[in-house]
C-alpha cells in the first residue's frame, strides 16, 4: 500500500487551483438516475469516489464516461435496467445511498445495500427512510439491503428533518422532483452542496426552491430533461489548502477559492491571527507572524464551522499559541487523528466530543496512520510543521477525496512524494 512522506517546511509560496466538489458531484451524479436524457457535469474531480459512484450507476444500467482528463462526466440513464444497488459497491461509500431516492422516483423500486458503518460515527438512514416513507414509500429492511417500493407513485408532502442532515435533505430533494404535487422540507441542510444540486435539478426542469435556506419547496414534475452544470467549488478543499500557509507560514493564493463557501473557518483563521483576501482569482492567505494563536472551534451544519476542516484546524492548533477547545458536533468519533497527532508530539486531551490542544513549539515526524479521509490530510499538514519526516501509511483514504495532492502541495514548495507500496 502507498504512503506519503512529509519533510518539515519552511513557508510556502505560490497557487494551488482547488477542484470541484466532491461531495456535490457524488449528489449530482445519481441525479442522472432521474431522467432518460443525458447530464453533462463539467468540473468533475478525478477522485476513487467517483469512480466507485461512477461503478455503482453503471451496475445499474447508466452510461457513464469521463471526457478531458476526467474532468468532463458524461451521464446518459437512458435505460435503468438494474434497481438493485449491490452491497459490494455500496459498503465503500457512503454517498453511494444516494442512488435511494432517484431510483424509486423514477422506477417505483430499489434494492440498496445499507452503506457500511464509516469510522467516523454510526451514521444511520433513518432520516431518509422517513423521509421517502412520507412520500408514500414502502421501505424494509431485509438480509442489509433497505428494500423500497412505491407502487402508486411518490406523493408530496411537507417532511420536518429532526436534524439537517445534508444525504437525508439531498435524497428527498431528488425523490420529489418527480412526486405528484408539493414537497416541503423542513430544517433542510443548507450547505452550498444542496444550493448545487438544486441549480442542476432545475435546469433539468425541477421546481427546486428555497435551497440553502431551511425549508426547500419541490414542486413535483412528469419529467426531468437533460443538462449540463458545472461542479461548484469544494470547500473542504480549499480550506484543507489554506491551512498550509497557516501551519507552515508564506503566502499561498487558492484559485477558484470563495469566501462565501468558508466564511465561519476563515473567521477561525483570522482570529487566529491568518490574513485571507480576495483575489481576482480566488483567495490569498497569509500567517501573521511565526504562530498562529490558539481558538476554539464547534463544529455545526452549514453555515458553521464544518465537521470536515475539523481535523485538519486541530492540526494547526497543535502548533499554536495557547490551548484551544475544538468540539465536534455532528459525528460521534471523529477524533481519530488526535492519538496519531500525539505521536508527533502533539498535546490533546479527548473527552467524548471535545478535544482540548494545547499547543507546542515544534511537532515531531513520525510514522502515522491514516484512519479517514480528513484525518489523512490533517498528518500531511501535522508533518510540514513537524521536525524532521514524518510518513503518512493507509492514503487510500486520501484518494477518496484529494486529487493530485502531492502535486499540489509540492506546487507551492512543500517536500512530500508518494512512495509505492508493495
Ligand atoms: C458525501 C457527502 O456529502 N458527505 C458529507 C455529508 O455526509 P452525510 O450526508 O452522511 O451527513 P449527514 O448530514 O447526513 O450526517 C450528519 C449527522 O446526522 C446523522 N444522521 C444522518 C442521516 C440519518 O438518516 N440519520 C442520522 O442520524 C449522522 O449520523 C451524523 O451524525 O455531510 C457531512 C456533514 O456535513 C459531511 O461530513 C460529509 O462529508
Ligand atoms: C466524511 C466524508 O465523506 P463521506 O460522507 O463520503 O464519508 C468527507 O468528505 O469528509
Amino acid at each position: 500500500m502507498d504512503s506519503i512522506l512529509v519533510k518539515g517546511n519552511g513557508p510556502l509560496s505560490g497557487q494551488i487551483p482547488i477542484a470541484g466538489a466532491k461531495n456535490a458531484c457524488l449528489a449530482l451524479m445519481p441525479a442522472t438516475l432521474l431522467s432518460e436524457e443525458p447530464l453533462t457535469l463539467t468540473n468533475a474531480p478525478r477522485l476513487s469516489d467517483i469512480a466507485t459512484m461512477t461503478e455503482l450507476l453503471q451496475s445499474l444500467g447508466a452510461e457513464v464516461s469521463s471526457l478531458q482528463e476526467g474532468q468532463v462526466q458524461a451521464l446518459s440513464s437512458h435505460t435503468i435496467d438494474n434497481h438493485v444497488a449491490d452491497y459490494e459497491i455500496v459498503r465503500k461509500m457512503r454517498a453511494s445511498n444516494l442512488v435511494l431516492g432517484p431510483m424509486l422516483a423514477r422506477l417505483g423500486q430499489a434494492v440498496v445495500s445499507l452503506p457500511g458503518g464509516c469510522a467516523i460515527g454510526a451514521r444511520p438512514m433513518d432520516l431518509h427512510i422517513h423521509g421517502l416513507e412520507a412520500l408514500g414509500a414502502e421501505i424494509e429492511l431485509k438480509d442489509g439491503y433497505l428494500h423500497a417500493k412505491a407502487p402508486r407513485g411518490l406523493k408530496g408532502a411537507v417532511i420536518q428533518l429532526s436534524f439537517a442532515s445534508v444525504g437525508a435533505t439531498e435524497n428527498i430533494m431528488m425523490a420529489a422532483t418527480l412526486a405528484k404535487g408539493t414537497t416541503v422540507i423542513k430544517n433542510a441542510a443548507r450547505e452550498p452542496e444542496i444550493v448545487d444540486l438544486a441549480d442542476c435539478l432545475n435546469k433539468m426542469g425541477a421546481q427546486v426552491e428555497g435551497a440553502g435556506s431551511p425549508d426547500i419547496t419541490i414542486q413535483g414534475v412528469d419529467r426531468l430533461y437533460g443538462a449540463t452544470h458545472p461542479v461548484v467549488t469544494d470547500r473542504i478543499e480549499l480550506g484543507t489548502y489554506m491551512l498550509a500557509p497557516a501551519i507552515c507560514g508564506g503566502e499561498v493564493e487558492l484559485l477558484g477559492g470563495r469566501l462565501d463557501l468558508v466564511g465561519a473557518f476563515v473567521e477561525k483563521l483570522n482570529e487566529a491571527g491568518v490574513d485571507v483576501t480576495e483575489t481576482k482569482a480566488g483567495l490569498k492567505v497569509k500567517r501573521h507572524g511565526d504562530r498562529v494563536k490558539a481558538v476554539n472551534v464547534t463544529t455545526e451544519p452549514f453555515p458553521g464551522f464544518p465537521t470536515d476542516l475539523q481535523a485538519q484546524m486541530m492540526a494547526l492548533m497543535c502548533t499554536a499559541e495557547g490551548t484551544s477547545v475544538l468540539e465536534e458536533k455532528i459525528f460521534e468519533n471523529r477524533f481519530m487523528h488526535a492519538p496519531e497527532l500525539i505521536r508527533m508530539g502533539a498535546k490533546i486531551d479527548v473527552q467524548g466530543g471535545l478535544a482540548t490542544v494545547t499547543g507546542v513549539d515544534h511537532l515531531k515526524g513520525a510514522p502515522v496512520m491514516a484512519t479517514d479521509l480528513r484525518a489523512s490530510v490533517s498528518l500531511i499538514l501535522a508533518g510540514l510543521a513537524a521536525e524532521g519526516e514524518t510518513i503518512v501509511n493507509r492514503v487510500y483514504h486520501l484518494d477518496r477525496g484529494y486529487e493530485q495532492v502531492v502535486r499540489k502541495f509540492s506546487g507551492v514548495g512543500a517536500q512530500i512524494e508518494r512512495i509505492k507500496g508493495s
